[in-house]
This record gives structure tokens, C-alpha cells and sequence, in this order.
């Protein structure tokens, strides 16, 4: 059985968690250093603050273990604020684990349209219902990563290598198609 490990300092981990154990997966929470340990196959990154993650991160000493076993091909899974920890660059802030190389934009679309849904196709999944709450998007995509969804000219979903980003929430629908595609052809492969 696959064991995923959660980051749960703060925002919507439960939610992960109920959709990874409806599809068979084994989760663990991470709260602090010793929650996360070597024999983990995979890590979510939720939606929350990515700007408390990562303080929170950096004072549990939590920041570079995490960032070593992502770079030694751990599949990690980031989700709103979890891509945000992802990025290589994020404009206007700073990054935290920087393993992938793209530049992310926070709170990209505006006051107006702070919080919005859509339904867009996804490669490797189909359509998807995106909901998106003070997101980022992203705004340069670098050599190697592979860009998976697109709305409104922006880049939504991406992947590199065994990292999978994504400026929506998943976990919050009640579609569990994206955590399929990332049990399924990411930590499987
Ligand atoms: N829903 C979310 O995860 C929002 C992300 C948040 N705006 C941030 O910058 O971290």
C-alpha cells in the first residue's frame, strides 16, 4: 500500500487526506521533523499560507529534509500554496523548496477575481472542475516541465519529473481524478 505524507502545519490537509485514503492510500500527517521520515512515497503539499508554510517549515527544521528527498526524487504533489513552495521563483515573494523550475505568481488574478471555478481539460486526466481560492498561476514554465492544464491563457497545472503542480484545489471536489492520475502514473512509475 502506498504511504503519503501530508503537510499539515496549516490549511486544507484533511481534505487530501480524505480523497488519498478513499483511493487506497495510507497517510501520515507531518506536524513536525520526526513525522517525516524516509520511508514516506510520497508528499502533498496543500492549499493554505504558503508564506506561514514556510516559516513554520523553516522553524521546524522541516525545510531542507523535505527539500533533499523532493530533489532525490521523492513524488510530491503541491497544491495552491503547495506549488507555491515548489517554485523555483515566485514573483513579489520569496521560495521556499525551489525544486521546480518555474515562476509562480501569488494572488495572480486579482481582488475581483479572488476566488473562481471553471471546468478545463487536463492532460493525462480529461476535464476537471478547478476550483481556485487567492491562487497563483504560472507565469514562466522552464525546460523539463510539462504544462498539463491551461485557463484563460494561464498556465494551471504543471509537471517535472516526479513533481506535480497545481494553482487549484482538487482536494476540495468531490472528483478524485487528479490524485488518481498522481497515485497512478507519477509515484507508480
Ligand atoms: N488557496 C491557497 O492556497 C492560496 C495561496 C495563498 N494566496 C498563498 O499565497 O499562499
Amino acid at each position: 500500500m502506498m504511504r503519503a505524507g501530508i503537510l499539515a502545519l496549516q490549511g486544507a490537509f484533511a481534505e487530501h487526506r480524505n480523497m488519498l485514503e478513499r483511493l487506497g492510500a495510507d497517510c501520515v500527517e507531518i506536524r513536525q521533523r520526526t513525522d517525516f521520515h524516509e520511508n514516506l512515497d510520497a508528499l502533498v503539499l496543500p492549499g493554505g499560507e504558503s508564506t506561514v508554510m514556510r516559516k513554520l517549515l523553516t522553524e521546524l527544521e522541516l525545510l531542507e529534509p523535505i527539500r533533499k528527498s523532493i530533489e532525490a526524487g521523492m513524488p510530491v504533489m503541491g497544491t495552491c500554496a503547495g506549488l507555491i513552495l515548489l517554485a523555483e521563483n515566485v514573483a513579489g515573494g520569496e521560495s521556499c523548496f525551489g525544486t521546480m523550475p518555474v515562476t509562480v505568481r501569488r494572488n495572480a488574478y486579482g481582488r475581483q477575481l479572488g476566488s473562481f471555478q471553471t471546468v478545463e481539460e487536463m492532460k493525462g486526466v480529461g476535464q476537471f472542475p478547478m476550483t481556485f481560492i487567492r491562487a497563483p498561476y504560472i507565469e514562466e514554465a522552464h525546460d523539463g516541465v510539462e504544462v498539463l492544464a491551461v485557463t484563460g491563457g494561464r498556465i494551471v497545472a504543471a509537471r517535472y519529473g516526479s513533481q506535480l503542480g497545481l494553482a487549484f484545489h482538487p482536494e476540495l471536489t468531490d472528483n478524485p481524478d487528479i490524485h488518481r492520475y498522481f497515485i497512478e502514473e507519477i509515484c507508480r512509475k
